[in-house]
């Protein structure tokens, strides 16, 4: 009788907690970029998931979208990042020595919640502004504090799947 092989093309976890990201991204509001994060423990279960979006009971159809103008006037002043919302999100699960998946760099504010909640490593997919002040001094912090980072590898797998641009 035929021996039936296991399947061989099944997603590695990192394919499926950026996966994860990257749906949860498409929850955003934000019409310009799209930000999904998913934190995950060392036994690879999901401790909590978010995407940017403005703050719980502020309307995201009075705030503003707008990218330029008077700081007031901008989604900047509102908008909550996608990874501080997965880490409010945990509802009270301990985040300690947990990785963080993220679409994008994170950015100094988020960096000192990741660093605060004792996120131990950030895979993520892109580094959309690399030189901005805030992804500078992002990158200082978290290398000050000793957290892995790491380019997802292969981010053409989910351009091929229309996923990610
Ligand atoms: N790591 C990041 C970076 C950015 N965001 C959010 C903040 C805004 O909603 C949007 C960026 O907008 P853009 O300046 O590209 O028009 O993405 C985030 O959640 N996490
Ligand atoms: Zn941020």
């Amino acid at each position: 009788m035929e021996h039936v092989m296991k399947r061989r093309d099944y997603l590695t976890w990192e394919e499926y907690f950026m996966g994860i990201a990257l749906l949860s991204a498409q929850r955003s509001k934000d019409p310009n970029t799209q930000v999904g994060a998913c934190i995950v423990n060392g036994n690879n279960i999901i401790l909590s998931t978010g995407y940017n979006g403005m703050p719980k009971g502020c309307s995201d159809d009075q705030l503003p979208w707008e990218r330029e103008g008077g700081f007031e006037d901008t989604k900047y002043a509102y908008v909550c990042h996608a990874e501080l919302n997965a880490i409010l999100n945990s509802d009270g699960r301990s985040l300690a020595d947990s990785i963080l998946y993220v679409t994008c760099f994170p950015c100094n504010e988020c960096a000192k919640a990741i660093i605060q909640a004792g996120i131990k490593k950030v895979i993520y997919l892109e580094d959309k502004y690399p030189d901005s002040e805030a992804t500078k001094v992002s990158k200082k912090l978290l290398a000050m504090a000793q957290i892995t980072l790491k380019k997802f590898s292969n981010p053409s797998f989910f351009a091929d799947l229309s996923l990610y641009k």
